[in-house]
């Protein structure tokens, strides 16, 4: 950490009259709501070397006394601008980037260059630009990113140096703790990073091995931590574990970048995970561990070693999650009950399995089903057709309680393909569900004569296709509106334009991505110090979720809240989960468990907005 003898701070436009006050020693800094912004950021850097570093940086938003004490006059043009109009210009200029994956690599350039001027445009313009920086546009920046590489951004890690893996780590930590701001209130350096987004890329979002550009996914979501519940961009590490890649087009792209091998498997991998994760532990002792897109092998079998540490799998817990949610409030509009649905997912990998673990437990803890009959209430197809018991050793352990007993099934008038499977459309015309979800990448594959066989059977069909990125996504939400005279109750995972109904109606789509709820889940996590992240903590945030659901006070509203708003409604589900946190015996942040009993000084919503980082400029104090 940075330790100055002597210092100056610039007051700044946006800085409190008394910001003297804050050069007192870090420790007993104390970041409540009132003064968060106005602490100052400490750095020995001036001129151009302030204006490269994109944490500090904040270009023609330097005050004129900024500019004197650090030296930058000479190095901007005259006029100071507010960060409003710094964000109208910059908002104007990516307006003019003609497509998506050019607007992607603006935003990342403007990352690199003005962080808070970033994250300030993106909030302004949320909804707008989420399919930009997130799907559908990160799919397209993750598959080109050698082609696009101009600067690297997060950690890489890669197999062949594994063994240096330990000061890689602690360069990062290193490089974190130099900014100071980050260890406002700790002077143990190992209390710098909050949160590891980590990715093996083996499963990126729909479009499956990407290799090293896996990074964008990570530097995706961890942006999406710092929009959606406030985390501290800087306290949040992106990691690419680089294990070779089995796509064969990056293979033979002489621009690849990552490292040219067939990936590692078994006991190498294993072992390899395992160092960093041990490395992690010891290193960055308070960081929670996100695990994102991973091939569903690896991802169930390490989601189930490493659950006594506080980490979760995105795509089965946080998929499962935000399902859960979305499912609760579909039902009360459908005015049924969760333990009278029949689902059928389609596409039963890591997502598809996240989201029947976590209905099944919706219905074990909500509707008191035994674990058995729960599982009874799923109707899984994969590849190969439904589940089935007799597929044996080719089901993976994850969808064990779902196989179907062949005996159902024997009877069952088939109208495609071969015997050699029960297909989709003779499950859904035999079993005739209520719920249908897709997590199959397979594009459009809820067809007209499906959806319209589904619709025959049930009043409101709950129908949500949720593969990302939009061209994945199994039925056009407008269609599946049309073909069920606008009965369907529809969710996705990508954005979807609302449905206009007719008569001056329109149908919003829900965004059914877990970018609604694992913010809020990491955040809930991080503030209390959680030692694990536990199901009880997941269901808090699933219930806090689905209660704040729009379609609960106005049917025709979404099933979900808008991702656009997700910082309010991270507040409510961070502070559901940190209160199970403390119920579970798990929370270890003393502050938190104090406001959580109603010790502290400040209501619980209160403390958690007081502890999310904002897009404002901070003044900056100029140590030797
Ligand atoms: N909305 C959301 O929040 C999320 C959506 N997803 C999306 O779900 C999809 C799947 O992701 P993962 O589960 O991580 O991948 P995965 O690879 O683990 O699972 C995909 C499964 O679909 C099966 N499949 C592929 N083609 C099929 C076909 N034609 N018919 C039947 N099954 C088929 C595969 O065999 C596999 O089991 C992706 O598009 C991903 O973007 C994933 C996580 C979160
Ligand atoms: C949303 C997400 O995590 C995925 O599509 O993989
Ligand atoms: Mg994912």
């Amino acid at each position: 950490m940075i330790r100055g003898s002597s210092s100056r701070i610039a007051r700044t436009r946006v800085g409190p009259s008394n910001s003297r006050t804050a050069t007192r020693g870090m420790a007993d800094r104390p970041i409540i709501a009132a003064n968060k912004n106005f602490v100052p950021i400490r750095t020995n850097l001036r001129g151009s070397a302030l204006l490269n570093t994109p944490r500090l940086n904040k270009g023609a938003g330097f005050s004129r006394e900024e500019r004197q004490i650090f030296g930058l006059e000479g190095f901007l043009p005259y006029d100071v601008h507010s960060l409003e109009k710094q964000a109208l210009r910059a908002y104007n200029q990516l307006l003019k980037q003609p497509s998506v994956i050019l607007k992607h690599a603006f935003l990342a350039s403007l990352r690199d260059q003005n962080q808070v001027l970033f994250y300030k445009i993106m909030q302004d313009h949320l909804k707008e630009l989420l399919g930009v920086l997130y799907t559908p546009g990160a799919a397209e920046a993750v598959a080109n990113y050698s082609n696009l590489f101009r600067r690297p951004v997060g950690c890489y890690i890669s197999f062949p140096n594994q063994d240096g893996m330990r000061a890689q780590l602690e360069g990062h930590l290193l490089d974190v703790n130099r900014t100071a701001d980050v260890a406002y209130d700790s002077n143990n350096p190992h209390d710098a990073i909050d949160l590891v987004v980590v990715t093996d890329a083996e499963a990126i979002l729909g479009i499956g091995d990407q290799g090293v550009g896996g990074i964008t996914i990570s530097t995706s979501k961890a942006a999406l931590y710092t929009l959606g519940a406030g985390i501290n961009p800087n306290r949040i590490l992106p990691v690419v574990l680089d294990c070779g890649t089995d796509n064969h087009a990056l293979f033979s792209d002489s621009l690849y970048m990552g490292w040219k091998r067939t990936r590692i498997r078994g006991k190498n991998y294993d072992q390899f995970v395992d160092r960093f994760i041990q490395n992690c532990r010891e290193l960055y002792p308070n960081a929670i561990i996100h695990f994102e897109d991973f091939g569903m092998a690896n991802a169930y079998r390490l989601m189930e070693k490493y659950k006594d540490i506080p980490m979760f799998n995105d795509d089965i817990q946080g998929t499962g999650a935000v399902a859960l949610a979305a499912l609760i409030a579909a039902i009360k509009v459908s005015g049924a009950r969760l333990a009278d649905q029949r689902i059928v997912i389609y596409g039963a990998g890591s997502a598809g399995m996240g989201i029947a673990d976590q209905i099944k437990d919706g219905l074990m803890i909500l509707e008191g089903l035994s674990e058995e009959e729960a599982s009874r209430r799923f109707w899984c197809v994969d590849r190969n057709g439904l589940l089935v018991e007799s597929m044996g050793n080719n089901l993976r352990h994850a969808q064990l309680p779902y196989a179907r007993p062949d005996a159902e099934v024997e009877d069952w008038a088939k109208s495609e393909g071969d015997n050699d499977g029960v297909w989709l459309m003779d499950v859904v015309k035999n079993v005739k569900p209520t719920v249908l979800i897709g997590t199959s990448t397979h594009s459009r594959a809820f067809s007209e004569d499906l959806i319209r066989e589904m619709g025959k059977h049930v009043e409101r069909p709950i129908i949500f296709p949720m593969s990302n990125p939009t061209a994945l996504c199994e039925v056009d939400p407008a269609d599946a509106l049309h073909w069920t005279e606008n009965r369907a109750l529809v969710a996705t995972g990508s954005p979807f334009p609302p449905v206009e109904l007719g008569g001056g109606k329109q149908y919003t789509v829900a965004q059914t991505n877990n970018a609604l709820i694992y913010p809020a889940l990491g955040l809930g996590a991080i503030l209390a110090r959680s030692r694990t992240i536990s199901n009880s903590m997941l269901m808090a945030g699933v219930n806090s979720l689905a209660s704040l659901s729009p379609a609960l006070t106005n049917p025709e509203a979404s099933l979900l809240p808008d991702l656009a708003d997700v910082r309010n409604v991270s507040v409510e589900v961070a502070a559901a989960v940190c209160r199970q946190a403390v119920a579970d015996g798990n929370a270890q942040d003393e502050n938190t468990i104090k406001v959580v009993q109603g010790k502290g000084s400040l209501p619980l919503e209160e403390y958690i907005r007081s502890r999310m980082w904002d897009a404002v400029y901070r003044p900056l104090e100029l140590v030797d």
